[in-house]
């Protein structure tokens, strides 16, 4: 039984909000691979970003997830981790992957500014056309879609963990 839950979803989607608090109902260990990437490098996300361009910060990104090694993890990656190829190969083989759904009206509440931020934008990019490019990938890469449309942080947390038991046949 692959034990490690792992979210993926916008950034300010609630993976690292919702992920603490399923960890500790679960008794899990929670990691927040932003931290460790911080901790790596000695510099805070934006700062990496504005070094090192977007894509040497998913090379980080990736190399970083790729070599995350839990057994009863709740795990929250960055919003970008779904760009990352053999992070995200390596998260559907230890874990099962969790997709927040957030309507883009949601999120852009919850964003007020992307680049400050520290959000992987490309040259030119609007949010929106980020939000529509990551969803599909989202869709590609989740083997369950919590969506939080009108979910307080705490019913979110019961939605997660409800429809977890019901796939590892609990009830
Ligand atoms: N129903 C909700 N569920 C989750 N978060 C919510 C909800 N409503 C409001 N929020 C707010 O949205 C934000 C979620 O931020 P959080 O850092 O957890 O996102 P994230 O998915 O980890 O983003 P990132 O990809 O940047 O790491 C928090 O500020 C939280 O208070
Ligand atoms: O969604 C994104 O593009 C990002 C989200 C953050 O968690 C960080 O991983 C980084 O700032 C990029
Ligand atoms: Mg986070």
């Amino acid at each position: 039984m692959k034990k490690n839950l792992i979210f993926i979803g916008m950034p300010a989607s609630g993976k690292s909000t919702i992920g603490v608090v399923t960890a500790k109902r679960l008794g899990y260990r929670f990691i927040d691979t932003d931290l460790m990437i911080q901790e790596q490098e000695g510099k805070l996300l934006r700062e990496i970003i504005e070094e090192r361009g977007t894509d040497g910060f998913l090379e980080i990104e990736n190399q970083v997830n790729a070599s995350v090694q839990a057994e009863k993890a709740v795990i929250a990656p960055g919003g970008s981790v779904v760009y990352c190829e053999n992070a995200m190969e390596h998260y559907k083989e230890i874990g099962t992957i969790v997709y927040l759904h957030v309507p883009y009206t949601e999120i852009e509440a919850r964003i007020q500014n992307a680049r400050n931020r520290g959000v992987v934008l490309k040259e030119g990019q609007t949010l929106r056309e980020l939000y529509d490019e990551r969803c599909r990938l989202f869709e590609q890469y989740a083997d369950v879609r919590i969506n939080e449309d009108g979910l307080s942080m705490g019913e979110t947390v019961e939605k997660v963990l409800a429809v977890l038991s019901d796939i590892r046949g609990e009830n």
